[in-house]
């Protein structure tokens, strides 16, 4: 279904809510530019470290997409996880899993609240922007712990420049993306106040550094487009 949640006047924060989910993965796609690659990229890098049954979560899967196309990439079975707060989003992500078959144990929780099992790949794509500072860096913490040894983190998030002058450049960018995806001016608008205060991007460097911080020995971005990038932590 096509997003048009932001075509109305709104005066609430952005929710993941039944409106969101409905639209969810048209909205992912026409809002985060290279969605598809960024994606396709996670499911390439992660499969390079799985192996026959290693367990994989991913936290705040949404409708499931990753978890999904990763098990049809994937030549040997995986132990999937997907956690997420959101009911709407998890009963899509059911729905999609049973129509393609694969299995994925779905879990409608904070992120914060799970003891996480031993794991080779921990995912969380466009998520960690929805932490509020502190409650991330220590829910980062809890991933590197939870991450056996070589065990890797992939994340994307969206990214502010430490530049005052480029960073207004890459917003006007960013909504210049938008507009060839049919968002109007004023949906456009709209939805970035209703992200204000709910979406809180750090820069490129304070992710490095938040990694690093946990105990991961090394982190690098393997995709950037403007301000959305994708990164790699590894557990040595
Ligand atoms: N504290 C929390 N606990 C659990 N879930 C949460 C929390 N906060 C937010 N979420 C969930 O995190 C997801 C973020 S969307 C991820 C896209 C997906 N990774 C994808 O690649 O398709 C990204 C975006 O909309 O920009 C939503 O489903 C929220 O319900
Ligand atoms: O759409 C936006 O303005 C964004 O910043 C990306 C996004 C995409 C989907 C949900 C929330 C934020």
């Amino acid at each position: 279904m096509t997003d048009k949640v932001f075509e109305k006047a709104i005066n609430k924060q952005f929710e993941f809510d039944e409106e969101v989910a409905s639209v969810f993965d048209d909205m992912l796609n026409r809002s985060v530019p290279f969605y598809k690659e960024m994606q396709r990229l996670t499911i390439n890098f992660g499969l390079k470290f799985l192996n026959e049954n290693d367990k994989v979560y991913d936290l705040g899967c949404s409708t499931a997409s990753t978890l999904i196309e990763l098990a049809k990439h994937s030549s040997f079975p995986l132990q999937l996880i997907g956690i997420d707060n959101s009911e709407a989003m998890l009963a899509r992500a059911q729905k999609k899993a049973n129509a393609f078959g694969v299995a994925i144990e779905l879990i409608n929780e904070d992120l914060h609240n799970i003891s996480y099992e031993e794991a080779k790949l921990i995912i969380s794509n466009y998520t960690l922007q929805f932490i509020r500072p502190l409650q991330r860096e220590k829910l980062v913490k809890k991933i590197y712990n939870s991450l056996q040894k070589d065990g890797v983190f992939i994340f994307s998030e969206k990214v502010i420049s430490q530049d005052k002058i480029l960073g207004k450049q890459s917003i006007d960018e960013y909504y210049e993306f938008k507009k060839t995806q049919g968002y109007s001016e004023f949906e456009i608008a709209q939805k970035r106040e209703a992200l204000e205060n709910v979406l809180i991007p750090y820069t490129e460097e304070e992710n490095k550094k938040m990694i690093l911080e946990a105990g991961f020995s090394h982190c690098e971005t393997i995709f950037k487009w403007v301000n959305f990038a994708t990164f790699i932590a590894i557990k040595k």
